[in-house]
């Protein structure tokens, strides 16, 4: 594991970038600069939260019953799903989501240019990735830390033989109520409904969650917006190289997580950007594949 000292004397930059112990122990990068702000632990290369200059509440929601502990991924900002999304695929007992949520992953490089942050996190096959998954890998997520938000999340198989990965941002977005917050961009769109035995439907008009929501959108657009009234703000969420948005917001069912406030669901949604089910990708020996985001918060006031 490379020690606070290490990551402060090889990457920081100013008083913009720096390492700093989180809850735990758990290594975090602080960024601070002209254009924002954003926190992201090595745990699991994992963005808790965000701000461009000017936004009063961050663009994430993160749990206060967070748990800060090896073998549990953190509620909310933005987990990484990988190499699975959902349930183990091969029905084993693996862990539900992968296990890059759940690893320390390594700081590979981290510039400062005009005030915008990119930061490289980097996470590679070992003997105990090999516990859960056979396969020798290369992954690296690029996040630029500017007036927007930007990750990339590049696969590569460094094996011989090709690979099958499914994937997710798994996106926490903090919303003032959830009863005034809307998806757009979905409407005609089919999705496979988890609360209904992953039966297909299509999407008619926009999303307003109003009771538990699970659902993987098929062939999902390049863009959507979520519009949260009560914060008066739209956020634009535009995407390439991944096949489906997935929508997700517990309910009532929050209070059977023992990470997460019983009503905390009226205060974020999860709109994330994966290739899951059908929608896997097979990466063939020595090949890649990139996922990115970008988001952009704006004032709805402000809007014509
Ligand atoms: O509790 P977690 O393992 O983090 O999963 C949280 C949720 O993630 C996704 O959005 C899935 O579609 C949901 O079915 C799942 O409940």
């Amino acid at each position: 594991m490379q020690d606070l000292e290490t990551l402060n004397r090889l990457f920081a930059k100013e008083a913009k970038v720096c390492f700093v112990e989180g809850q735990t122990g758990m290594p975090i990068i602080e960024v601070s600069t002209k254009k924002a702000s954003a926190t992201i632990a090595l745990y699991g290369g994992q963005i808790l939260s965000y701000k461009s200059n000017g936004m009063e509440h961050d663009l994430f929601y993160l749990s206060d019953k967070a748990i800060y502990q090896q073998g549990k991924a953190i509620r909310g900002g933005v987990p990484v799903c990988w190499p699975w999304f959902g349930e183990d695929p091969s029905n084993l007992g693996r862990q539900a989501h992968g296990f890059a949520r759940n690893l320390l992953w390594n700081v590979l490089d981290c510039q400062l240019h005009d005030d915008i942050a990119e930061i490289t996190l980097g996470l590679e096959s070992t003997a105990t990735s090999k516990q859960w998954w056979p396969s020798e890998f290369r992954l690296r997520k690029k996040i630029v830390i500017g007036d927007q938000l930007d990750i990339s999340l590049t696969t590569e198989n460094r094996g011989e033989i090709p690979f099958s990965i499914s994937k997710a941002l798994h996106t926490y977005f903090l919303v003032g109520e959830i009863s005034q917050t809307t998806v757009v961009g979905l409407d005609g769109v089919d999705y496979l409904d988890k609360t209904l035995d992953f039966s297909k439907h299509t999407q008619v008009g926009d999303i307003t969650p109003f009771a538990e929501t699970d659902r993987v959108y098929l062939e999902s657009p390049a863009h959507v917006q979520i519009i949260d009234q009560s914060l008066s703000r739209k956020i634009d969420i535009e995407q390439s190289g991944a096949d489906n948005i997935v929508v997700w917001n517990p309910w009532t069912r929050a209070s059977l997580l023992n990470d997460m406030n019983a009503d905390d669901y009226g205060h974020f949604i999860c709109v994330e950007t994966a290739n899951a089910l059908a929608n896997s990708v097979i990466i063939a020996s020595g090949a890649s594949h990139q996922m990115q985001v970008k988001y952009n918060v704006s004032s709805t006031a402000s809007s014509p």
